[in-house]
């Protein structure tokens, strides 16, 4: 068969056959070792009776359908490759390497294998990206491929299954609570008017702390209590909703409910890594998860049928709350907004869960790294005194002249992302990233932390320097983005930027706070569904505003 090429000088024009050809494909050059022999061998000997010796035309297409075809039908090893990345043990993978702090450990691999790599935990392939631009193109361009979360066994269940926004299975009812979640329930409207709501239970817990003034206090718990108790009375409205049939608040019970499935949610569970194991629950995670939510559904029931016999205003004026809206939106005729009883459950426990640890864990982590920084605390202090004065409390209308604090809160979030991986999403079919083949399935992990600590983009990466964010427009790059990235970056982050704004001012202004003695402030972190202290900031609160009444207001 070469010989019969060669004779009838098809390639006279062309170099000799060489046993390394170069292919061109989208991604790049790929070098394949193909036998002259064999490449050749199949060129069927009647094109050399079809063609003219010198039909350069006809021999360019020959070659342009061949490297189409060959390119079409390429086997699997001249494909792009995966990935590289760790090898982990037998069946479990890298899995029990991931103890700890597991964000640290995948950032150090990227020094390793290159800003996107692959692990393997017991079955599934995770793909991990560490690098702006290996998240831009995949945001970018390729959305589409990653529609949904990765969910877990707590997830599941604590969601009605997969009934709210986080962790949707179906596009077109995602969208449907994404836009009531975004237009409706926290447009700028509705939260100007819901202001006085937050304004009172912040103003309780700046009360409370005056009452303790000396003592020692948790600041996690503090603002954890302002968060969770300024979200549920945003979601019951003023008319305390949340009463059993006997009178008794049932707010109590529910905090205590939603703690504990907080616990749940960020504990890693074998049966999500193994599925087939599932059915075994061998951590009683599952067990444990359904009893939470048993309690927590009946509360919800309870109340929603209470709000039901009452009516109430809706919440153009911030008093019948969430839920009194969620409940008229199911009355709508309107079918593009009307949502099933369990798609309103799922919302109202998608805001308190993603609206209440995220929160509070980030107010704390700032004072944190104010309190290790003597001259940034001043700075923040000179600026409140100067905005709000000593005769007066924080109020929203201040905000917009808080730049300093503004700035202090987003180099918090850059050192301290509350979700620092994102939520993992799931692969729908196979794609390149980076210059790799990612099959179908996988798993893809976006690591802020190292995004957000890269020395490459970052000027004294680990250093909290606030200054870095004024007068520049960082957090509009990819380089920083606490609150994901994409159409489904955090619905909720109009609320959460004024509750971080209005605890931080209101602690900071109205006190001046001072670590206990001989106690010294740790950066140690604790993994679990928010990245939170492991140890708690603990500090003693002196009042610093000129009247005491004030506090009480
Ligand atoms: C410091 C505060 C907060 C941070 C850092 C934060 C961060 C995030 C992140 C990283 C995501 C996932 C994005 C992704 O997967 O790409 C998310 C999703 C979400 N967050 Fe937040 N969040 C905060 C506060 C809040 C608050 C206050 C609420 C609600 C009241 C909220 C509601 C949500 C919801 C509903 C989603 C799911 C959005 C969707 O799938 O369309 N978050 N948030």
């Amino acid at each position: 068969m070469f010989q019969v090429l060669t004779s009838s000088n098809l390639f006279k024009d062309l170099p000799q056959p060489s046993k390394h050809l170069l292919f061109q494909n989208p991604i790049g050059v790929i070098p394949m070792s193909i036998s002259a022999d064999l490449s050749f061998s199949i060129l069927p000997s009647f094109w050399s009776t079809y063609f003219n010796e010198n039909n350069q035309i006809s021999i360019s297409i020959l070659l342009v359908f061949l490297v189409l075809t060959l390119f079409r039908f390429r086997p699997k090893f001249w494909r792009p490759c995966l990935p590289p990345g760790p090898c982990g043990l037998p069946l479990v993978g890298y899995l029990p390497f991931l103890s700890g702090n597991p964000h640290h450990k995948l950032t150090h691999l990227a020094k390793i294998y290159g800003p996107v790599y692959k692990l393997r935990l017991g079955p599934k392939l995770c793909i991990v990206l560490n690098s702006p631009a290996s998240v831009k193109e995949a945001f970018h361009h390729q959305e589409t491929l990653f529609p949904n979360r990765d969910t877990t066994v707590c997830a599941l269940l604590s969601g009605y299954g997969g009934s709210g926004i986080v962790f949707a299975q179906d596009e077109g009812d995602w969208k449907k609570l994404r836009k009531i979640f975004t237009r409706k329930m926290i447009s700028k409207s509705n939260l100007d008017a819901s202001y006085f709501v937050r304004r009172q239970e912040v103003r309780k817990v700046i009360k409370g702390v005056f009452e303790s003034v000396g003592t020692q206090i948790d600041i996690g718990k503090v603002s954890f209590h302002a968060t969770m108790k300024s979200v549920l009375a945003m979601t019951w409205g003023d008319s305390g909703r949340l009463m059993g049939e006997d009178g008794v608040g049932l707010e109590e019970k529910f905090r205590e409910m939603m703690d504990e499935l907080m616990v749940l949610l960020g504990s890693p569970n074998v049966s999500d890594v193994f599925p087939v194991l599932g059915r075994f629950d061998l951590q009683g995670i599952g067990r444990r998860t359904k009893k939470v939510m048993g309690v927590l559904d009946g509360i919800l029931n309870f109340s929603i049928e209470e709000q039901r016999k009452m009516g109430g205003k809706g919440n153009g004026e911030g008093k019948g709350g969430y839920l009194q809206l969620l409940l008229e939106l199911q009355d709508n005729e309107d079918n593009s907004e009307c949502i099933t009883n369990d798609q309103l459950k799922a919302l109202l426990l998608d805001i308190v869960i993603g609206g209440t640890e995220t929160t509070a864990t980030t107010v704390e982590w700032a004072m944190a790294e104010l309190m290790q920084h003597p001259n940034t605390i001043k700075k923040v202090k000179e600026e409140l005194k100067k905005v709000i004065g000593l005769n007066a409390v924080v109020e929203e209308f201040h905000f917009s002249k808080l730049c300093y604090l503004n700035a202090v809160i987003k180099e918090t979030l850059r050192l301290h992302p509350p979700i620092f991986l994102l939520v993992p999403r799931s692969l729908t079919s196979s794609t390149t990233l980076g210059g790799y083949y990612i099959p179908k399935d996988s798993t893809l992990y976006f690591n802020l932390w190292a995004i957000q600590r890269d020395p490459k983009t970052w000027d004294n990466p680990s250093k909290f320097m606030p200054e870095r964010f004024i007068n520049n427009n960082n957090d509009n790059a990819m380089e920083f983005y606490p609150f994901g990235y994409g159409k489904k970056s955090c619905a909720g982050v109009a609320l959460a930027e004024r509750m971080l704004m209005f605890i931080l001012a209101s602690l900071l202004h109205s006190f001046d706070w001072e670590l206990p003695k001989d106690s010294v402030i740790d950066f140690k972190e604790k993994f679990g569904i928010v990245n939170k202290k492991l140890n708690p900031l603990v500090a003693i609160p002196t009042p610093t505003l000129s009247n005491s009444d004030l506090y009480l207001a």
